[in-house]
């Protein structure tokens, strides 16, 4: 297969390096990713492959919209206005995006769905840690935890913590810690009285990420279109 990976940065670099260890093609763009021209390649692209910045997914509809090729999209730190238009690309290609393509957090993902629903009446709140390179907080992750939380309770969102009032019970925390080289740690947790379960995944390397999107990128290849989840490639 012929792919693409927009994005030669720390999770970008490993991913073009699992690409070709795979046996696969690797084609890079030709034009420079922060000017204003359309993304060009010199043969055609089958997946393309995104960690880079939310800039960029513009300019991989455009791309998308003439070529019909698959996307797998990791980058985050997205707005609603990138969101709208990935859901576009999916009418024109298979598009998979996930904030996190480790198999651990999609599976923590579940975990987290069960946990919430049987614990409806216990406090919730969630804590993330990253490498002090990191740009957006908090973590796409720490988003997706807290939308698969939201599905079955309504909470107010109280990024931090300071100040003189007790928290109520319709809030969910969320904590964001940067520094050093953390590849990403994700902890939900769940508090009752006299008892706490706490659901956490940590990321020793980039290579989990790296191999999950690229294994998720060969299962996309000639799917119909629409928008696909790392569930789907996983679990289904
Ligand atoms: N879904 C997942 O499983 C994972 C997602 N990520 C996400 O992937 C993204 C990249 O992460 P990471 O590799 O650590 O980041 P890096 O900072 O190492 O790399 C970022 C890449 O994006 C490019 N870039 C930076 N700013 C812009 C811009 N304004 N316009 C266009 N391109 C830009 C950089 O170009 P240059 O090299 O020239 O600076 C570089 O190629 C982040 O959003 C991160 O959260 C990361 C890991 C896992
Ligand atoms: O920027 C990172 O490094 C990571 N970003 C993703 C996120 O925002 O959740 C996934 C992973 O935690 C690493």
């Amino acid at each position: 297969m012929i792919f693409s990976v927009i994005g030669n940065g720390k999770t970008g670099g490993v991913i073009q390096e699992v690409v070709k260890k795979n046996g696969e093609t690797l084609v890079l763009p030709t034009n420079d990713l922060f000017t204003e021209e359309p993304l060009a390649f010199d043969e055609k692209i089958e997946g393309m492959i995104d960690f880079s910045h939310p800039n960029n997914i513009s300019k991989i509809l455009e791309y998308v919209k003439k070529n019909n090729t698959a996307v797998v999209i990791g980058t985050t730190g997205l707005s609603d206005e990138h969101f709208k238009m990935i859901e576009e690309m999916a009418h024109y290609s298979p598009v998979i995006y996930s904030a996190n393509y480790s198999l651990g957090v999609i599976l923590m993902n579940k975990l987290v769905a069960e946990a919430n629903r049987v614990l409806l009446d216990w406090d919730v709140e969630v804590i993330e840690k990253h490498h002090n390179q990191k740009v957006d907080a908090p973590s796409g992750t720490a988003n997706l935890f807290l939308n698969t939380i939201l599905n079955d309770r309504k909470a107010e969102l109280v990024y931090g913590r300071e100040g003189s009032s007790k928290r109520v019970k319709e809030e969910i925390g969320v904590h964001s810690l940067r520094g050093g080289t953390l590849s990403g740690e994700h902890e939900v947790c769940f508090m009752g009285i006299d008892e706490v379960l706490s659901v956490k995944h940590e990321a020793f390397s980039n290579k989990i990420f790296a191999e999950g999107a690229v294994h998720a990128a060969t299962w996309l290849v000639g799917k119909p279109n629409g928008l696909y989840t790392m569930e789907d490639v996983l679990f289904k």
